[in-house]
């Protein structure tokens, strides 16, 4: 692989050994997907750092790069822990508590953002071609998908290596020729925002190829959900929306085969609708809330009182939010919604206590039918309040 004189200099260690290390990390990968050179980052998003998924093993990890001077060289932020920063929330276990802080403490010391949070999108906003190394496959479906950046599905240790380096490999969707859309897919023409999570979930589990989506939503909102369940149900970084996604950043097939979705075949991913005598808890906050989501969620709570006996309602949001919303949090904390900062369901370990998951998010039932063995109904935003508060 090509080297600079920076890159050779970093690799053989004039920026110390963890700089080398991950740097090695890096073109090695590099070198096994035909990277020819490396390109310079301007944001990594580090994923893979609750200690409820990394474990000790992990914390030893992270522990030793910044003991050993690992800083970050590009613009850094954090996917969420395992614990509520603000310490509001009933059904994220404590139980890492201390654990996490630690962990947290030698990020931060390594000089990344405190951002706690799976939506970096909308903490800085990429811009057209720019180079990224991120983790988080939301986040990347989004920065490919929305923005028209170019960043592969990173996994945790090599977009930390990046943030250290400032570098990552030129390979996969950094290149054009790597973002061809190869099958069209036709969704059924105003689908209703229920099915956006079960549509993702689909996509994710029937097309290998890059696709480019014709009558998907256009909005970063529902977008955002359908394109994190096809992220976690599937392997892509790259769903090109027909007429959103900047021209510039994708090429279309000559041979694209179109593939029509009907919507009974999405009906199978929105389980069963909970009944009168179920225990709900509904969640919204996977992908995490944008404050113009927490404000609709405001609006919607400001006619309801508390939640129905035994129903619950947990939104998780960004660590970044905990001061600049704090009063927004402290209403709906008032109004029973147990509010979890910088976490979510899917990196923590719950208290359990509920027969049923409501949620709009796909890629939070994918992960709860899973990992907590829950029984998991998709709905929209709007339904996911009315089913706990009435
Ligand atoms: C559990 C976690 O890996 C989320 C699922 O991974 P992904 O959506 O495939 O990037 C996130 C994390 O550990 O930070």
């Amino acid at each position: 692989m090509y080297l600079t004189r920076e890159q050779e200099k970093m690799i053989n260690g004039e920026y110390g050994w963890v700089a080398a290390k991950a740097l090695k990390v890096i073109v090695k990968v590099g070198e096994a997907l035909g990277a020819e050179k490396l390109v310079p980052i301007t944001h990594a998003h580090v994923s893979g750092i609750s200690y409820s998924n990394i474990g000790e093993p992990g914390l030893l990890f992270i522990k030793e790069l910044y003991e050993n001077g690992g800083r970050s060289r590009a613009y850094t932020t954090v996917n969420p822990g395992c614990i509520d920063l603000l310490g509001y929330s009933h059904i994220i276990s404590r139980e890492y508590y201390d654990k996490q802080l630690v962990i947290n403490k030698f990020l931060e010391g390594m000089g990344f953002k405190p951002t706690y949070t799976c939506i970096p999108y909308f903490h800085r906003i990429p811009g057209v071609n720019e180079h990224l190394a991120w983790g988080e496959s939301n986040a990347v479906i989004i920065a490919n998908s929305f923005y028209g950046a170019r960043t592969n599905r990173e996994g945790g240790p090599l977009a930390l290596a990046a943030a250290i380096t400032g570098y990552t490999y030129y390979a996969g969707l950094h290149l054009l020729d790597n973002r061809v859309a190869e099958k069209k897919i036709v969704l059924p023409k105003n689908l209703s925002e229920d099915y956006y999570g079960a549509t993702g979930l689909w996509i994710g589990e029937h097309v290998r190829e890059i696709p480019i989506l014709e009558n998907a939503p256009k909005n970063i909102y529902d977008l955002k959900i359908l394109l994190a369940a096809a992220a976690a149900s599937g392997s892509h970084g790259l769903i090109v929306i027909d007429g959103l996604t900047p021209r510039e950043t994708y090429r279309i097939s000559d041979h694209v085969e179109k593939i029509f979705v009907e919507k009974t075949s999405l009906e199978k991913y929105m389980g069963e609708e909970p009944s009168s005598d179920q225990r709900i808890l509904g969640y919204i906050g996977c992908p995490h809330l944008h404050p113009s989501e927490l404000f609709w969620l405001v609006k919607y709570l400001s006619e309801k009182s508390s939640p129905r006996r035994d129903n619950a309602l947990l939104v998780s949001i960004p660590g970044i939010y905990a001061e600049t919303y704090r009063d927004l949090l402290e209403f709906l904390r008032l109004r029973g919604v147990d509010v979890a900062v910088g976490t979510c369901p899917i990196v923590s370990r719950l208290k359990n206590g509920f027969d049923i998951v409501v949620t709009n998010s796909g890629k939070a039932a994918f992960y709860l039918r899973r990992l907590h063995g829950l029984k998991v109904s998709l709905s929209s935003f709007k339904k996911v309040v009315e089913a706990v508060y009435g």
